[in-house]
Protein backbone atom coordinates (compact mmCIF):
# COMPACT_ATOMS: atom_id res chain seq x y z
CA UNK A 1 0.00 0.00 0.00
CA UNK A 2 1.57 3.27 -0.95
CA UNK A 3 1.07 6.47 2.20
CA UNK A 4 0.26 9.01 1.40
CA UNK A 5 2.63 12.14 1.28
CA UNK A 6 0.96 13.78 4.52
CA UNK A 7 -1.20 12.49 7.42
CA UNK A 8 -4.55 13.95 6.87
CA UNK A 9 -5.17 15.07 10.11
CA UNK A 10 -2.02 17.44 9.62
CA UNK A 11 -3.43 18.86 6.50
CA UNK A 12 -5.17 21.40 8.00
CA UNK A 13 -2.75 22.75 10.10
CA UNK A 14 -0.31 22.53 7.81
CA UNK A 15 -2.15 25.16 5.60
CA UNK A 16 -2.52 27.22 8.64
CA UNK A 17 0.97 26.88 9.46
CA UNK A 18 1.87 27.73 5.78
CA UNK A 19 -0.48 31.18 5.99
CA UNK A 20 0.91 32.94 9.38
CA UNK A 21 4.54 31.37 9.03
CA UNK A 22 5.09 32.32 5.33
CA UNK A 23 2.32 34.20 4.00
CA UNK A 24 1.37 31.47 1.87
CA UNK A 25 -2.44 31.00 0.83
CA UNK A 26 -3.17 27.14 -0.39
CA UNK A 27 -3.50 27.60 -4.30
CA UNK A 28 -6.96 27.09 -5.24
CA UNK A 29 -9.78 27.62 -3.00
CA UNK A 30 -10.74 24.00 -0.42
CA UNK A 31 -14.49 25.35 -1.04
CA UNK A 32 -14.97 23.11 -3.84
CA UNK A 33 -18.28 25.25 -4.55
CA UNK A 34 -15.47 28.12 -5.26
CA UNK A 35 -13.43 25.57 -6.87
CA UNK A 36 -16.06 24.61 -9.28
CA UNK A 37 -16.60 28.67 -10.14
CA UNK A 38 -12.59 29.12 -10.76
CA UNK A 39 -12.71 25.61 -13.30
CA UNK A 40 -15.98 27.52 -14.86
CA UNK A 41 -13.51 30.27 -15.49
CA UNK A 42 -10.99 28.50 -17.14
CA UNK A 43 -12.42 25.82 -19.19
CA UNK A 44 -13.94 26.53 -22.51
CA UNK A 45 -18.24 26.51 -22.69
CA UNK A 46 -17.72 22.69 -24.52
CA UNK A 47 -15.69 21.13 -21.59
CA UNK A 48 -17.57 23.13 -18.84
CA UNK A 49 -20.43 21.51 -20.07
CA UNK A 50 -19.85 18.24 -20.52
CA UNK A 51 -18.26 17.77 -17.31
CA UNK A 52 -20.51 19.57 -15.25
CA UNK A 53 -23.75 19.33 -16.91
CA UNK A 54 -26.63 16.87 -16.18
CA UNK A 55 -29.10 14.77 -18.08
CA UNK A 56 -32.62 16.73 -19.17
CA UNK A 57 -33.75 19.42 -16.16
CA UNK A 58 -31.47 18.43 -13.82
CA UNK A 59 -33.36 17.18 -11.69
CA UNK A 60 -31.34 13.84 -10.54
CA UNK A 61 -28.23 16.26 -9.73
CA UNK A 62 -30.40 18.08 -7.45
CA UNK A 63 -31.84 14.48 -5.86
CA UNK A 64 -28.49 13.80 -5.81
CA UNK A 65 -27.51 16.45 -3.43
CA UNK A 66 -31.19 16.31 -1.58
CA UNK A 67 -30.63 13.01 -0.87
CA UNK A 68 -27.65 13.90 1.68
CA UNK A 69 -29.82 16.69 2.88
CA UNK A 70 -32.25 13.66 4.46
CA UNK A 71 -29.54 12.51 6.91
CA UNK A 72 -27.92 14.37 9.39
CA UNK A 73 -24.45 13.28 11.26
CA UNK A 74 -25.05 13.07 14.96
CA UNK A 75 -21.64 13.65 16.98
CA UNK A 76 -21.31 11.80 19.82
CA UNK A 77 -18.81 12.84 22.78
CA UNK A 78 -15.97 11.70 25.63
CA UNK A 79 -15.22 8.81 22.86
CA UNK A 80 -10.94 9.25 23.17
CA UNK A 81 -10.44 9.90 19.10
CA UNK A 82 -6.72 10.87 19.61
CA UNK A 83 -5.53 7.53 18.34
CA UNK A 84 -7.51 7.02 14.98
CA UNK A 85 -7.32 5.60 11.49
CA UNK A 86 -9.19 6.50 8.11
CA UNK A 87 -7.74 2.82 6.74
CA UNK A 88 -9.96 0.21 5.32
CA UNK A 89 -9.40 -2.52 2.84
CA UNK A 90 -11.62 -2.72 -0.17
CA UNK A 91 -12.05 -6.04 -2.49
CA UNK A 92 -9.06 -7.38 -0.33
CA UNK A 93 -7.05 -4.08 -0.62
CA UNK A 94 -5.92 -2.32 1.84
CA UNK A 95 -6.59 1.41 1.18
CA UNK A 96 -5.71 4.36 3.46
CA UNK A 97 -9.13 5.80 3.47
CA UNK A 98 -12.73 4.48 1.53
CA UNK A 99 -12.26 6.70 -1.34
CA UNK A 100 -11.37 5.91 -4.69
CA UNK A 101 -11.69 8.21 -7.56
CA UNK A 102 -14.49 7.81 -10.11
CA UNK A 103 -13.87 6.71 -13.51
CA UNK A 104 -14.03 9.74 -15.72
CA UNK A 105 -13.58 10.07 -19.35
CA UNK A 106 -11.23 12.09 -21.74
CA UNK A 107 -9.88 14.04 -18.74
CA UNK A 108 -7.65 16.28 -21.16
CA UNK A 109 -10.79 18.38 -21.85
CA UNK A 110 -10.13 20.01 -17.89
CA UNK A 111 -6.29 20.24 -18.41
CA UNK A 112 -3.56 18.67 -20.94
CA UNK A 113 -2.30 15.56 -18.66
CA UNK A 114 -5.62 14.88 -18.52
CA UNK A 115 -5.55 11.41 -16.47
CA UNK A 116 -1.64 11.46 -16.39
CA UNK A 117 -2.02 13.91 -14.02
CA UNK A 118 -4.79 12.14 -11.98
CA UNK A 119 -2.93 9.23 -11.99
CA UNK A 120 0.41 11.08 -10.50
CA UNK A 121 -1.72 12.55 -7.93
CA UNK A 122 -3.41 8.89 -7.45
CA UNK A 123 0.34 7.66 -6.87
CA UNK A 124 1.11 10.83 -4.35
CA UNK A 125 -2.25 10.48 -2.30
CA UNK A 126 -2.60 6.17 -2.00
CA UNK A 127 -6.14 6.95 -3.66
CA UNK A 128 -7.07 4.38 -6.27
CA UNK A 129 -7.81 5.79 -9.96
CA UNK A 130 -10.84 4.18 -11.64
CA UNK A 131 -9.66 4.30 -15.09
CA UNK A 132 -12.49 4.63 -17.82
CA UNK A 133 -12.75 2.80 -20.97
CA UNK A 134 -13.27 6.47 -22.43
CA UNK A 135 -9.82 7.69 -21.29
CA UNK A 136 -7.77 9.80 -23.56
CA UNK A 137 -4.36 8.42 -22.94
CA UNK A 138 -4.30 4.71 -22.91
CA UNK A 139 -4.90 2.06 -19.65
CA UNK A 140 -1.41 1.68 -20.17
CA UNK A 141 0.28 4.84 -20.25
CA UNK A 142 -2.26 5.82 -16.92
CA UNK A 143 -1.52 2.60 -15.08
CA UNK A 144 2.28 3.43 -15.65
CA UNK A 145 1.82 7.13 -14.04
CA UNK A 146 -0.28 5.66 -11.18
CA UNK A 147 2.96 3.91 -9.89
CA UNK A 148 2.41 1.34 -6.76
CA UNK A 149 -0.67 2.84 -5.94
CA UNK A 150 -3.72 0.08 -6.55
CA UNK A 151 -5.76 0.86 -9.49
CA UNK A 152 -9.20 -0.57 -11.07
CA UNK A 153 -10.22 -0.55 -14.51
CA UNK A 154 -13.90 0.84 -15.82
CA UNK A 155 -15.08 -1.39 -19.14
CA UNK A 156 -17.98 0.12 -21.25
CA UNK A 157 -18.64 -3.37 -22.47
CA UNK A 158 -17.92 -2.97 -26.27
CA UNK A 159 -20.04 -5.24 -28.40
CA UNK A 160 -17.80 -7.60 -30.18
CA UNK A 161 -16.57 -9.88 -27.68
CA UNK A 162 -13.10 -10.35 -28.82
CA UNK A 163 -12.33 -6.77 -27.96
CA UNK A 164 -13.87 -6.57 -24.75
CA UNK A 165 -11.64 -10.09 -23.86
CA UNK A 166 -8.42 -7.86 -25.13
CA UNK A 167 -9.53 -5.04 -23.15
CA UNK A 168 -9.62 -7.16 -20.05
CA UNK A 169 -6.42 -8.75 -21.14
CA UNK A 170 -4.39 -5.47 -21.56
CA UNK A 171 -6.08 -3.98 -17.58
CA UNK A 172 -4.73 -7.51 -16.49
CA UNK A 173 -1.20 -7.07 -17.73
CA UNK A 174 -1.22 -3.30 -16.76
CA UNK A 175 -2.04 -4.39 -12.87
CA UNK A 176 -5.51 -3.17 -12.97
CA UNK A 177 -6.86 -5.06 -9.44
CA UNK A 178 -10.36 -4.70 -10.00
CA UNK A 179 -13.23 -4.72 -13.35
CA UNK A 180 -15.55 -1.80 -13.27
CA UNK A 181 -18.40 -2.47 -15.42
CA UNK A 182 -20.72 0.27 -15.90
CA UNK A 183 -24.36 -0.45 -16.50
CA UNK A 184 -26.10 3.04 -16.34
CA UNK A 185 -24.41 4.29 -19.70
CA UNK A 186 -25.03 1.69 -23.03
CA UNK A 187 -27.18 5.17 -24.15
CA UNK A 188 -26.10 8.44 -23.78
CA UNK A 189 -28.29 10.07 -21.60
CA UNK A 190 -29.89 13.17 -23.07
CA UNK A 191 -27.70 16.04 -22.11
CA UNK A 192 -28.96 19.66 -22.85
CA UNK A 193 -25.67 21.03 -22.32
CA UNK A 194 -23.84 19.36 -25.09
CA UNK A 195 -26.75 19.01 -27.59
CA UNK A 196 -26.46 23.07 -27.07
CA UNK A 197 -22.93 23.28 -27.88
CA UNK A 198 -23.44 19.92 -30.47
CA UNK A 199 -20.61 18.92 -28.00
CA UNK A 200 -19.44 15.00 -27.96
CA UNK A 201 -15.89 14.87 -26.52
CA UNK A 202 -15.30 10.84 -26.32
CA UNK A 203 -17.19 9.78 -29.83
CA UNK A 204 -16.00 11.73 -32.07
CA UNK A 205 -12.54 14.28 -32.77
CA UNK A 206 -9.54 11.90 -32.57
CA UNK A 207 -11.12 8.67 -31.57
CA UNK A 208 -10.28 6.49 -28.69
CA UNK A 209 -6.54 5.75 -28.19
CA UNK A 210 -8.32 2.59 -26.02
CA UNK A 211 -9.44 1.43 -30.11
CA UNK A 212 -7.51 2.30 -32.01
CA UNK A 213 -4.57 0.89 -30.57
CA UNK A 214 -5.73 -2.29 -29.43
CA UNK A 215 -5.04 -5.48 -31.64
CA UNK A 216 -8.59 -7.01 -31.40
CA UNK A 217 -9.78 -3.74 -32.62
CA UNK A 218 -7.74 -3.37 -35.47
CA UNK A 219 -8.30 -6.86 -36.91
CA UNK A 220 -12.02 -6.19 -37.43
CA UNK A 221 -10.92 -3.34 -39.94
CA UNK A 222 -10.45 -3.42 -43.75
CA UNK A 223 -7.22 -0.84 -43.34
CA UNK A 224 -5.83 0.54 -40.21
CA UNK A 225 -6.65 3.83 -38.93
CA UNK A 226 -3.50 5.37 -40.27
CA UNK A 227 -5.00 4.34 -43.96
CA UNK A 228 -8.41 5.04 -42.80
CA UNK A 229 -9.12 7.24 -39.95
CA UNK A 230 -12.90 7.84 -41.01
CA UNK A 231 -13.42 4.11 -41.12
CA UNK A 232 -12.03 3.37 -38.08
CA UNK A 233 -13.54 5.23 -35.56
CA UNK A 234 -16.97 4.49 -37.28
CA UNK A 235 -15.85 1.39 -36.25
CA UNK A 236 -15.44 2.63 -32.42
CA UNK A 237 -19.11 4.22 -32.71
CA UNK A 238 -20.44 1.17 -33.72
CA UNK A 239 -18.53 -1.22 -30.82
CA UNK A 240 -18.35 1.46 -28.04
CA UNK A 241 -21.50 0.33 -26.63
CA UNK A 242 -23.40 -2.86 -26.47
CA UNK A 243 -27.19 -2.03 -24.94
CA UNK A 244 -28.08 -5.46 -25.72
CA UNK A 245 -26.42 -6.89 -23.12
CA UNK A 246 -28.75 -8.91 -20.37
CA UNK A 247 -27.85 -10.53 -17.10
CA UNK A 248 -26.98 -13.78 -18.51
CA UNK A 249 -23.89 -12.09 -20.64
CA UNK A 250 -22.06 -11.80 -17.02
CA UNK A 251 -20.89 -15.13 -17.49
CA UNK A 252 -18.63 -14.28 -20.08
CA UNK A 253 -16.86 -11.80 -17.66
CA UNK A 254 -16.96 -14.16 -14.89
CA UNK A 255 -15.17 -16.76 -17.03
CA UNK A 256 -13.08 -14.11 -18.59
CA UNK A 257 -11.41 -12.94 -15.53
CA UNK A 258 -10.20 -13.68 -12.27
CA UNK A 259 -10.61 -9.90 -11.42
CA UNK A 260 -13.00 -8.73 -9.33
CA UNK A 261 -15.97 -7.81 -10.73
CA UNK A 262 -17.89 -4.63 -9.70
CA UNK A 263 -21.48 -3.40 -11.34
CA UNK A 264 -21.60 0.60 -11.74
CA UNK A 265 -24.83 1.83 -11.84
CA UNK A 266 -27.06 -0.43 -9.53
CA UNK A 267 -29.81 1.49 -7.91
CA UNK A 268 -32.09 -1.18 -6.58
CA UNK A 269 -32.74 -4.17 -4.32
CA UNK A 270 -33.97 -6.45 -6.85
CA UNK A 271 -30.68 -5.52 -9.29
CA UNK A 272 -28.40 -5.82 -6.29
CA UNK A 273 -30.21 -9.16 -5.70
CA UNK A 274 -29.26 -10.62 -9.24
CA UNK A 275 -26.02 -8.94 -8.96
CA UNK A 276 -25.27 -11.35 -5.51
CA UNK A 277 -26.70 -14.05 -7.28
CA UNK A 278 -24.53 -13.46 -10.78
CA UNK A 279 -21.49 -14.15 -8.74
CA UNK A 280 -20.24 -10.34 -9.33
CA UNK A 281 -17.69 -9.12 -6.16
CA UNK A 282 -19.47 -6.03 -5.35
CA UNK A 283 -21.65 -3.28 -6.83
CA UNK A 284 -21.56 0.42 -7.12
CA UNK A 285 -24.89 2.48 -6.18
CA UNK A 286 -25.00 5.36 -8.82
CA UNK A 287 -26.98 7.11 -10.68
CA UNK A 288 -23.49 8.59 -13.08
CA UNK A 289 -23.72 11.71 -11.63
CA UNK A 290 -27.32 12.48 -13.02
CA UNK A 291 -26.06 12.42 -16.68
CA UNK A 292 -28.10 9.50 -17.34
CA UNK A 293 -31.92 9.30 -16.25
CA UNK A 294 -33.14 12.71 -15.33
CA UNK A 295 -35.82 12.12 -12.95
CA UNK A 296 -34.69 9.33 -11.20
CA UNK A 297 -33.62 8.35 -7.14
CA UNK A 298 -30.91 10.65 -5.54
CA UNK A 299 -28.02 7.78 -5.04
CA UNK A 300 -28.05 7.85 -1.48
CA UNK A 301 -31.43 7.59 -1.37
CA UNK A 302 -31.21 4.05 -2.91
CA UNK A 303 -27.94 2.73 -0.60
CA UNK A 304 -29.66 1.67 2.56
CA UNK A 305 -32.24 -0.84 0.56
CA UNK A 306 -28.95 -2.25 -1.34
CA UNK A 307 -26.90 -2.37 1.63
CA UNK A 308 -29.91 -4.43 3.47
CA UNK A 309 -29.92 -6.53 0.07
CA UNK A 310 -26.75 -7.67 -0.53
CA UNK A 311 -24.43 -5.82 2.10
CA UNK A 312 -23.84 -9.07 4.14
CA UNK A 313 -22.88 -10.84 0.17
CA UNK A 314 -20.84 -8.64 -1.65
CA UNK A 315 -19.21 -5.27 -1.42
CA UNK A 316 -21.66 -1.92 -1.77
CA UNK A 317 -19.55 0.69 -3.12
CA UNK A 318 -21.34 4.57 -3.47
CA UNK A 319 -21.07 7.64 -5.87
CA UNK A 320 -23.12 10.09 -6.89
CA UNK A 321 -22.82 13.46 -4.75
CA UNK A 322 -20.09 13.59 -2.50
CA UNK A 323 -18.66 16.56 -2.11
CA UNK A 324 -16.75 16.92 1.11
CA UNK A 325 -15.43 14.83 4.32
CA UNK A 326 -19.53 14.84 5.94
CA UNK A 327 -21.25 13.40 2.64
CA UNK A 328 -18.45 10.69 2.74
CA UNK A 329 -18.93 9.69 6.35
CA UNK A 330 -22.78 9.85 6.00
CA UNK A 331 -22.73 7.11 2.53
CA UNK A 332 -20.28 5.04 4.86
CA UNK A 333 -22.48 5.16 8.00
CA UNK A 334 -25.61 3.78 5.38
CA UNK A 335 -23.17 0.80 4.84
CA UNK A 336 -21.25 1.68 2.20
CA UNK A 337 -18.03 -0.20 1.82
CA UNK A 338 -16.28 3.13 0.15
CA UNK A 339 -16.73 5.87 -1.80
CA UNK A 340 -15.99 7.54 -5.23
CA UNK A 341 -15.27 11.18 -5.82
CA UNK A 342 -16.47 12.53 -8.93
CA UNK A 343 -16.78 15.92 -10.56
CA UNK A 344 -14.57 17.81 -7.75
CA UNK A 345 -11.40 16.24 -8.41
CA UNK A 346 -12.37 17.28 -12.37
CA UNK A 347 -12.38 20.70 -10.74
CA UNK A 348 -8.93 20.16 -9.21
CA UNK A 349 -7.39 19.43 -12.62
CA UNK A 350 -8.74 21.70 -14.77
CA UNK A 351 -7.59 24.59 -12.14
CA UNK A 352 -4.19 22.98 -11.14
CA UNK A 353 -3.43 19.59 -13.15
CA UNK A 354 -1.86 16.99 -10.56
CA UNK A 355 -1.31 19.62 -7.99
CA UNK A 356 -4.95 20.01 -7.94
CA UNK A 357 -6.28 16.55 -7.54
CA UNK A 358 -3.45 16.29 -4.89
CA UNK A 359 -5.41 19.38 -3.27
CA UNK A 360 -9.00 18.27 -3.53
CA UNK A 361 -8.07 14.64 -2.30
CA UNK A 362 -6.09 15.72 0.83
CA UNK A 363 -9.12 17.62 1.66
CA UNK A 364 -11.38 14.92 1.28
CA UNK A 365 -9.22 12.83 3.15
CA UNK A 366 -8.50 15.40 5.91
CA UNK A 367 -12.62 16.26 6.09
CA UNK A 368 -13.59 12.94 6.37
CA UNK A 369 -10.89 11.97 9.33
CA UNK A 370 -11.90 14.97 11.37
CA UNK A 371 -15.81 13.95 10.27
CA UNK A 372 -14.84 10.74 11.68
CA UNK A 373 -13.13 12.25 15.23
CA UNK A 374 -15.74 15.08 15.65
CA UNK A 375 -18.21 12.89 15.71
CA UNK A 376 -16.71 10.84 18.36
CA UNK A 377 -15.38 7.42 16.17
CA UNK A 378 -11.88 6.50 16.49
CA UNK A 379 -11.87 4.28 12.89
CA UNK A 380 -14.20 3.87 9.49
CA UNK A 381 -15.41 0.10 11.08
CA UNK A 382 -16.75 2.19 14.06
CA UNK A 383 -19.03 4.31 11.91
CA UNK A 384 -22.71 2.86 11.49
CA UNK A 385 -26.06 4.02 10.91
CA UNK A 386 -26.25 5.16 14.91
CA UNK A 387 -23.69 7.92 13.39
CA UNK A 388 -26.92 9.28 11.48
CA UNK A 389 -30.24 10.69 12.20
CA UNK A 390 -33.48 11.45 9.39
CA UNK A 391 -33.75 15.17 9.40
CA UNK A 392 -37.71 16.33 9.68
C1 LIG B 1 -17.23 14.28 -17.26
C2 LIG B 1 -17.63 12.94 -16.71
C3 LIG B 1 -17.26 11.79 -17.42
C4 LIG B 1 -17.60 10.54 -16.90
N1 LIG B 1 -17.15 9.43 -17.56
C5 LIG B 1 -17.43 8.22 -17.03
C6 LIG B 1 -16.90 7.06 -17.64
O1 LIG B 1 -16.16 7.12 -18.62
N2 LIG B 1 -17.24 5.87 -17.10
C7 LIG B 1 -18.06 5.75 -16.00
O2 LIG B 1 -18.35 4.66 -15.55
N3 LIG B 1 -18.56 6.85 -15.40
C8 LIG B 1 -18.25 8.08 -15.87
N4 LIG B 1 -18.72 9.18 -15.25
C9 LIG B 1 -19.52 9.05 -14.01
C10 LIG B 1 -18.63 9.02 -12.77
O3 LIG B 1 -17.91 7.83 -12.70
C11 LIG B 1 -19.46 9.12 -11.47
O4 LIG B 1 -20.45 8.13 -11.47
C12 LIG B 1 -20.12 10.50 -11.32
O5 LIG B 1 -19.23 11.53 -11.69
C13 LIG B 1 -20.55 10.69 -9.87
O6 LIG B 1 -21.26 11.88 -9.72
P1 LIG B 1 -20.63 13.23 -9.11
O7 LIG B 1 -19.49 13.59 -9.99
O8 LIG B 1 -21.75 14.22 -9.21
O9 LIG B 1 -20.24 12.92 -7.70
C14 LIG B 1 -18.37 10.44 -15.71
C15 LIG B 1 -18.74 11.60 -15.03
C16 LIG B 1 -18.37 12.84 -15.51
C17 LIG B 1 -18.73 14.07 -14.72
C1 LIG C 1 -22.27 5.40 -24.83
C2 LIG C 1 -21.97 6.36 -23.75
C3 LIG C 1 -20.53 6.51 -23.33
C4 LIG C 1 -20.32 7.58 -22.30
C5 LIG C 1 -18.88 7.77 -21.95
C6 LIG C 1 -18.55 8.87 -21.02
C7 LIG C 1 -19.43 8.97 -19.83
O1 LIG C 1 -19.61 8.06 -19.07
C8 LIG C 1 -20.13 10.23 -19.56
O2 LIG C 1 -20.86 10.30 -18.55
O3 LIG C 1 -20.02 11.18 -20.34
Amino acid sequence: MSSPEIPFANYQYEIYLRGSMMNQRPRRPLDWQRLEEQAAATLARGPWGYIAGGAGRGDTMRANQAAFDRWALSPRMLRDVAQRSTARTVLGTPLPAPVLLAPIGVQTLAHPDGELATARASARTGVPLVTSSASSFTFEEIAEASGDTPRWYQLYWPKDRTIATSFIRRAEAAGYSALVVTLDTWLLGWRPMDLDEGFLPFLWGEGNVNYLQDPAFRALLAAPPEEDMQAAIGQFAFQFSNPAVTWEDLAFLRETTELPIVLKGILRADDARLAAEHGVDGVIVSNHGGRQVDGAIGALAALPEVVDAVGDRLEVLFDSGIRGGSDALKALALGARAVLLGRPYMWGLATGGEDGVVDVVRSLLAELDLAMALTGHRTIDDVDRSALVATP
